[in-house]
């Protein structure tokens, strides 16, 4: 059965929530009393659904049931998760809070999406502080995986071990925050660097878009793969962090940072930084500038998945996890993905080479339901392509989701062929057809030889099925 979660409060941060549960396959149950959070949240939504499938190469589950709800008791009923995402004012979230406790069953998670506010601060006056902890996500939370978990000393351990093990089953990564304090850990960080750009602009160092390419152009680019202190600890050369922290500990000293300091926050200094975005951003709308945002944070995390590192490491065991033995139907539906944005071209539509990619992926799940899977590979044995002949009859495109047909026409002795159709899943189009042909090999010779019996008993009733049928 379907999992439920509430959303209270569908802006920026809700709508993503909203927009990553969906997309896993949970029903979602809306509140927001802004006669407008429908177009918002369709917006956002829009957008997710452009994204998210992208960063993987399976389909992800069927998207759940969206509900608009015209009260908090409404939206909580039945919630397995619920997700406070209203405006970061303490009064607000009370009443908010003490609404969906009064509400929402005794098991559920309740999460605050609070940027800076401690879980004891909103479990104030609240008549089941037990459920509540901090759910701290990041923008956009339907792309990036990190929520920050802070639990309070009223907080039971079991909702925190819950919220852990559902943020993972979406793919997220819960990083528990030990202790309480204002703005857990990466606001903190942020608001750092935040405070500092703020000061650089103030004092007419540097303007908002030189703030942004000395970010983009250096350091943003090392924190992704590998975050502060790894990155320093090389930066030390030889003799790592001991060495960095001898070179630059006398810095701590220096008029290096203006952090002591806040700046004053003026009318002045609101239309100093906003003129200054307009001049730099102001070309574009929010909704293209989320999309040039989401397309780099894709093509950024598949490149991190082919490495199997930092926030790809948690891609792939979220898509390893998410695996399905195939169906026995015939044909086979052997691949069942969406076309991503680093697979296009100069043309603009997916690369004849990506065509090539899908086709060795259903063949690669043809092999695995033959029993030819990692283990076998382990063991010795495996199959090699020896013909491929593909004919391109459509374009398509980022964020199309597409599906591969198989048959399998030889199952004979090492021989194996096969004759896939890749279709557009939308409205059925076949974009290409591709006929292969593999032979089976032992890795050790390096030479063709007979498939092991229960791989071959396989094969041969795969052909015959479907020669039949
Ligand atoms: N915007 C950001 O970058 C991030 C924000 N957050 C946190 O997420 C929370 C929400 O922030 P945003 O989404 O940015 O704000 P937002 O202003 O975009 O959205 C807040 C939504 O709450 C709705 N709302 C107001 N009162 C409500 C009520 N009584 N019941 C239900 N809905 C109500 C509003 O209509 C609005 O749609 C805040 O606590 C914020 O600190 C967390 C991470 C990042
Ligand atoms: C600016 N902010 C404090 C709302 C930022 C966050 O809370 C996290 C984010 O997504 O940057």
């Amino acid at each position: 059965m379907s999992k439920t979660a509430a959303i209270i409060g569908g802006g920026v941060i809700g709508g993503g929530w909203l927009a990553r549960f969906l997309l896993n396959g949970w029903d979602v149950r809306l509140h927001d009393p802004d006669p407008e959070a429908e177009r918002k949240v369709g917006a956002v939504l829009a957008g997710a659904r452009r994204a998210l499938p992208m960063l993987y190469d399976r389909a992800l589950p069927p998207e759940g049931r969206l509900t608009l709800c015209g009260s908090v008791a409404e939206a909580v009923a039945g919630a397995d998760w619920v997700q406070e995402s209203v405006p970061e004012r303490l009064d607000l979230k009370h009443r908010v809070l003490a609404e969906i406790t009064a509400h929402a069953p005794r098991n559920a998670v309740i999460g605050s999406s609070t940027s800076g506010f401690t879980p004891s601060q909103l479990q104030e006056g609240l008549s089941r502080p037990g459920a509540v902890l901090v759910a701290h996500p990041f923008n956009p939370v339907y792309l990036l995986p990190l929520v920050e978990l802070v639990p309070s000393a009223a907080t039971r351990p079991e909702v925190l071990d819950t919220a852990k093990a559902t943020l993972t089953g979406l793919g997220m990564f819960p990083l528990h925050v030990r202790a309480e304090i204002d703005a857990h850990i990466a606001d903190r960080l942020l608001e750092a660097v935040w405070r500092e750009a703020l000061w650089l602009v103030k004092d007419g160092i540097a303007t908002t878009g030189e703030i942004d390419e000395a970010i983009r152009m250096g350091f943003g680019l090392r924190w992704a793969q590998m975050g502060l202190f790894e990155t320093y600890r090389i930066a030390g050369g030889e003799a790592g962090m001991k060495h960095f922290m001898a070179q630059f500990g006398p810095a701590l000293k220096w008029p290096w940072t203006k952090l002591m300091d806040v700046p004053e926050f003026t009318d002045d200094l609101v239309e100093l930084i906003a003129g200054q975005s307009d001049a730099q951003s102001g070309h574009m709308g929010i909704r293209e500038l989320e999309r040039l945002r989401d397309d780099n944070l894709v093509a950024m995390l598949r490149a991190l998945r082919q490495r199997d590192a930092a926030a790809g490491a948690l891609l792939n065991a979220h898509e390893a996890a998410m695996a399905q033995p195939l169906a026995d139907t015939v044909p086979l539906i052997t691949v069942r993905r969406t076309v991503p944005v680093d697979w296009t071209d100069y043309n603009g539509h997916m690369n004849e080479g990506r065509y090539g990619q899908v086709f060795s992926d259903a063949a690669d799940a043809v092999m695995a339901h033959v029993g030819a899977d990692a283990a076998y590979i382990a063991g010795g044995n495996s199959y090699f392509t020896v013909e491929t002949s593909v004919k391109y009859l459509f374009e398509t495109h980022a964020g199309e989701a597409i599906e591969v047909a198989t048959r399998v026409t030889t199952g004979a002795g090492k021989k194996l062929g096969m004759s896939h159709e890749m279709r557009r899943a939308a409205d059925g189009a076949l974009l290409a057809t591709c006929t292969q042909f593999l032979l089976h090999v032992s890795l050790e010779t390096r030479k063709s030889c007979p498939p092991q019996p229960e791989v071959l008993a396989r094969v041969e009733a795969l052909a015959a099925a479907h020669r039949e049928a």
